[in-house]
């Protein structure tokens, strides 16, 4: 607006228009999000990873009454998913080894939805023994990463999936699917969108509800989330995607930021910034739910959680691992030990 004259400036300025009209506020603002191209989501579901993903690294055995009431707490600050255990091999994961024992031991809220991990028919009769109403299957974008977690090749583990999908489907009970690796592999580095976009393919033609594409190290920025978001909306619809962001790299709330931007509506967050891969050497914690509600409330953008309450939780199980919280949110409330 170089040769506009002042006054004719003064009179385009947001600032002087919502200072001399205040009832346009809410348009401008509204306004604002698209002339940027973002028309950002009016509601964002929050998937609650904490108690699987953020406790099944932990080397001290939490006790399972702690896993419980730390479920319980997340589902009355009003979170719609928890993601309660896994069903895989203690062998394998030994903090998930009282798996039964939490998903029978937490008060089902209405309204709540409790995936639980299974990675094959096994751990799915188990859980379905232990009253799980839904599920989730994790595949890979990486052979190696797949073959270091779940002992198998992608075609392999796409085989074990089928039939825990086809049971599932028979009983009824929605199935979500993980790609892990989708910005990066700790075994083979850069992953090829392409790969990212298949794997997930496969898992929603399948019949996964929803699929959820996990940083699992956290390597990931707005420029890799953006070009692999690209790829996979090509072969899944954007309403079945999911974003699930470890924050190694302190990159999280910028590449969830990209997704909502591309009109992902589901996110994947930790209580407290708990977790990381037990295969994935040197991943970190996944965005604490914390922060990802601080930004999204922020932007106006609603969830039904309630934060205060999240951070209650987070204070709760922090304690008990005798941890400091990773939320920023939480830190600055003044609420770390
Ligand atoms: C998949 C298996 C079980 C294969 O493990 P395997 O050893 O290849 O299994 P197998 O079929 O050869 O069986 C060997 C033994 O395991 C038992 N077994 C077989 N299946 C089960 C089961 N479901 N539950 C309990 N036990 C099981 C089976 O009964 C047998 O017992 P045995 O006869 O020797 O006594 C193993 O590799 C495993 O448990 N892996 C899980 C690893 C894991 O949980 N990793 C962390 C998940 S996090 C992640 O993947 C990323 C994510 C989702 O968070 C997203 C992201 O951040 O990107």
């Amino acid at each position: 607006m170089g040769n506009v004259p002042t006054t004719v400036k003064h009179c385009l300025s947001y600032e002087q228009l919502i200072q001399d009209y205040p009832w346009l506020r809410r348009w401008l603002l509204l306004e604002e999000k698209t002339i940027t191209g973002h028309a950002y989501p009016k509601f964002v579901k929050i998937v609650e990873v904490g108690p699987r993903d953020g406790l099944q690294n932990e080397k001290e055995i939490v006790p399972t009454g702690v896993k419980i009431q730390l479920i319980d707490m997340l589902s009355g600050a009003g979170l719609p998913v928890i993601e309660a255990t896994s069903f895989v091999s203690s062998k394998w994961v030994p903090q998930m080894a009282d798996h039964s024992d939490v998903l029978r031991g937490i008060q089902r809220a209405p309204h709540v939805q409790y995936p639980v991990l299974t990675p094959n028919l096994q751990g799915f009769q188990d859980a379905v023994a232990a009253g799980a109403t839904e599920v989730a299957v994790f595949g890979s974008a990486s052979e190696t990463f797949s073959k270091k977690n779940i002992n198998c090749s992608i075609d392999e583990s796409m085989l074990r999936f089928e039939e825990v999908i086809n049971t599932a489907r028979e009983r009824q009970i929605p199935v979500r699917g993980y790609v892990s690796c989708a910005l990066g592999c700790p075994h083979e580095g850069h992953i090829e969108p392409s790969k990212v976009a298949e794997v997930a393919k496969r898992l929603y033609e399948m019949g996964c509800y929803e699929i959820s594409l996990g940083d699992t190290i956290g390597v990931g920025t707005p420029g890799s989330m953006f070009k692999m978001l690209q790829s996979v909306m090509k072969e899944v619809p954007t309403s079945a995607l999911a974003v699930h962001c470890h924050d190694t790299y302190g990159q999280a709330l910028p590449n969830i930021l990209t997704a909502l931007q591309m009109g992902v509506c589901v996110v994947d967050s930790a209580v407290a910034g708990l977790g990381g891969c037990p295969y994935a050497q040197g991943s970190s914690g996944n965005v604490s739910t914390e922060d990802v509600l601080y930004m999204l409330h922020g932007m106006d953008i609603e969830t039904g959680v309630n934060i205060a309450k999240v951070i209650e939780a987070g204070d709760f199980i922090c304690n008990a691992l005798r941890r400091e919280t990773n939320s920023k949110v939480a830190r600055a409330k003044g609420r770390t030990l």
